[in-house]
């Protein structure tokens, strides 16, 4: 059997992208999708509103749901400050091998851990496992309707504190229409809609920006 999709953009990475460097493994991947081979990472536009909303939040702690290949990782660890950490979750074991090789390759696997399973079972067990508080900031890129169900672990599991931004791809497209009525209509969340296109194609898409009030 030949290589799979996750494998050919590890391929393209290693072949051209400087080891160490994380904008060029985020090129090179973007390059790839754009031109050979399309993919679901979060992409180059709106990676540009991830990009921004990270600057501004600068958390210590930021989990991501839904890992892929580790496009979204290398954006998040890139801009984090030193001793700033990122758990990313993939229920993938195949996806979750070839993210490893992708944020090592970028020289940012000091501050990315990968763990792999379903995210309803990690999630209560976060707290224990990595001796933290809370999270101040989290990406959900991972099954669409598991955005709703994992926010409401993440605020059972007392895993999220005044002022945590969650941010959620793909909002549109595929679409997670119940999790933009569950935090547009909820008065512990201050919603917002940043509209883009999905990655690497003129279709629209968005990223839902939502403050924990507490
Ligand atoms: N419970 C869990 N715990 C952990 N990991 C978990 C989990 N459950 C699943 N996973 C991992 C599943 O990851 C994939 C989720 N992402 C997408 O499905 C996705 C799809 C498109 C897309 C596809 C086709 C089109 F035509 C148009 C758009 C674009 C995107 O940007 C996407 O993000
Ligand atoms: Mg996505």
């Amino acid at each position: 059997t030949g290589s799979s999709r996750p494998q050919r953009m590890l391929k393209a990475v290693q072949k051209n992208a400087t080891k160490g460097d994380p904008q060029s493994v985020i090129s090179a991947i973007d390059y790839y999708c754009r031109h050979k081979e399309w993919a679901m990472n979060v992409g180059d536009e709106k990676g540009l509103i991830l990009d921004s909303v990270l600057t501004e939040v600068n958390p210590s702690m930021a989990l991501e749901l839904g890992t892929y290949c580790g496009y979204s990782s290398v954006r998040i660890a890139r801009l984090l400050s030193p001793n700033s950490k990122l758990i990313t979750v993939e229920f993938n074991p195949a996806f979750a091998a070839i993210a490893r090789q992708i944020i090592a390759y970028a020289g940012l696997q000091d501050k990315v851990t990968i763990v792999e399973g379903p995210s309803a079972d990690l999630i209560p067990k976060m707290k224990e496992r990595f001796g933290l508080k809370s999270f101040d900031f989290v990406f959900l890129d991972h099954w669409k309707d598991r955005y709703v169900p994992d926010t409401k672990l993440l605020e059972e599991c007392g895993l999220l504190k005044k002022g945590t931004v969650l941010l959620a791809d793909n909002v549109i497209c595929p679409g997670a229409p119940e999790y933009l009525k569950y935090v547009r209509n909820n008065p512990r969340y201050e919603s917002r809609y940043y509209k883009s296109y999905l990655e690497y194609t003129k279709a629209e898409d968005g990223l839902e920006k939502s403050v924990f009030l507490g």
